[in-house]
């Protein structure tokens, strides 16, 4: 049973009784990406209802002190990677496993990567689905393309319009499986911006990493090191300028997935410097890690740091930290793309073929809280923007998603800045046995979860129930589009010449 280490509702004495519908979140500080104010927070069947000072409320209402804490927005993480086939293996926990980890790490939303199966789209989406069955917290999708055919392009169509689907990813790396061209990119562009939907690009140069492993290997170069040194950040940097001047070509906004270098977000800046609509996202493995343990000789230490793009040397990290506090960089996801040290170390003595991902659904809010609030580089409200609003504005869910409103759903935290956080891989969630943040402490810590209005984390116990979340439908036309119309009308007006 790969869910009985979790206390489920109505099955264990220690769990709290069955849903409350009415709960008070009392005197915290309660943090929106725009405002934060001393006030109480009143629930009601799963949906905030009030926030405002010294709400009274009766007897049959929970209420849970926050003095002197933050209450905050669930996070929401926008790249995730749950139950995933890749490489020929598939990701240690499956969706429930991976979903109860983030709860207790305060997400109470991801967006995940749905992957076409043989191509096609709608295969993909309804695996999904199913794999998604026993899901405990809300979640959305995103959509890879991987081929062009009428197929996919009708597939797109009726996934946008009918099944909730407002972003799609093209892979401009991994030669040989998830690959594209520029033709097929810039197909994909088109459709689109037809369907008012986001554009993701994963930024690498599939052909020149390709062709720099092989002579990385043929030097003898066998081992993990040959991973960093071939996936170079020139080539980051190159696919990142490329995606952007093409998105810029057909006029469509740009998402940029896991920025990992000081070359690909240098060219995003540049973009946004010129009035380009692109949004960059930052991974908590490429802010807060470095690629030193590439170089360890055991081979476990240095393949938990294994993913893709790579996690850069020191320097880059730093970087990106500086780029997400003025605003280059958006939001931080973590690309959780989870294997254990067997699957690792399938073959050894090939760095093209290690499996790549690290872990970070759990650890992405303590992580960012204590890298960049505590640090000094954000403050509180930066902190909501960053690991929940941005998505929620970016992917069209916000007011219900990433904020404490009247209205918004009740995914809330409460986190504790005066109490501390230290990463194990004998009390994390997964059912792995490697974490890449593992021995990592800092201050702030995630206290209380509430999803749903339902409290799912407290006092160190996770109290979840399978087939509680809920897919999250994202309509297309977000705020992201609302310049496109008239750039397209200025590039009209632009040719001088009659125009139909
Ligand atoms: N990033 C990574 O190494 N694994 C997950 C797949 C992807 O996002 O490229
Ligand atoms: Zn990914």
């Amino acid at each position: 049973n790969q869910t009985s280490e979790f206390c489920y509702e109505g099955e264990s004495a220690g769990c709290r009784s069955p849903t409350t519908s009415k709960n008070l979140i009392k005197g915290g500080i309660v943090v929106n990406a725009h405002h934060q104010e001393v006030a109480d927070v009143y629930i009601e069947d799963g949906i905030i209802v009030l926030v405002q000072c010294k709400i009274k409320v009766g007897d049959d209402v929970i209420v849970i002190d926050a003095t002197r804490k933050y209450v905050m927005p669930g996070g929401i993480d926008p790249h995730t990677h749950l139950g995933m086939e890749f490489m020929g293996s598939e990701t240690i926990d499956d969706c429930f496993r991976d979903q109860a980890a983030a709860l207790a790490g305060g997400t109470t939303m991801h967006i995940d990567f749905a992957l076409p199966i043989n191509g096609i789209l709608s295969a993909g989406f309804e695996a999904y689905t199913k794999k998604a069955r026993m899901a405990c917290m809300d979640y959305g999708l995103h959509m890879a393309v991987t081929k062009w055919d009428e197929v996919v392009s009708r597939d797109m169509e009726i996934l946008v319009k009918e099944k909730g689907i407002n972003s799609f990813k093209f892979f401009l790396a991994y030669k040989g499986s998830f690959m594209i061209n520029d033709e097929l990119l810039l197909k994909g562009f088109k459709k689109c911006k037809t369907l008012g939907v986001v554009p993701t690009v994963h930024a690498e140069n599939g052909d020149a990493v390709a062709e720099r492993q092989k002579r990385i290997f043929d030097l003898g170069i066998t081992g993990l090191e040959g991973h960093g040194l071939s996936r170079l950040p020139i080539l980051e940097g190159e696919a990142t300028s490329r995606a952007i001047r093409l998105a810029s070509f057909v006029n469509v906004p740009l998402y940029v997935v896991h920025v990992m270098s000081i070359d690909a977000m240098e060219e995003i800046a540049k973009a946004q410097k010129s009035g380009q609509e692109v949004v960059g996202e930052a991974v908590v493995s490429g802010l807060v890690l470095d690629d030193y343990a590439l170089w360890d000789p055991d081979f476990t230490t240095a393949a938990k740091y294994v993913m893709s793009p790579p996690i850069r040397e020191a320097g880059h990290g730093k970087a990106l930290q500086a780029a997400l506090s003025i605003g280059i960089l958006k939001l931080v996801g973590t690309d959780h793309c989870t294997f254990n040290s067997a699957q690792k170390a399938l073959d050894i003595d090939d760095f093209r073929k290690i499996l790549n991902g690290v872990n970070g659904i759990e650890e992405r809010k303590h992580l960012i809280w204590d890298t960049m609030v505590e640090s000094g580089q954000i403050f509180a409200i930066d902190y909501v923007r960053v690991t929940s609003t941005e998505c929620a504005r970016v992917f069209n869910i916000y007011p219900r998603k990433g904020a404490i409103l009247a209205v918004s759903d009740a995914d809330i935290i409460i986190l504790n800045p005066n109490a501390s956080f230290k990463i194990l891989s004998s009390s994390h969630h997964s059912r792995s046995d490697i974490n890449v943040y593992k021995g990592r402490k800092g201050k702030g810590n995630v206290e209380v979860t509430i999803v749903g209005g339902k409290v799912v984390w407290e006092n160190g116990e996770l109290k979840v129930e399978p087939d509680s979340g809920r897919y999250i439908e994202i309509p297309p036309f977000g705020h992201l589009f609302s310049s496109i119309g008239k750039a397209d009308v200025a590039y009209l007006s632009s040719l001088h010449a009659p125009v139909h």
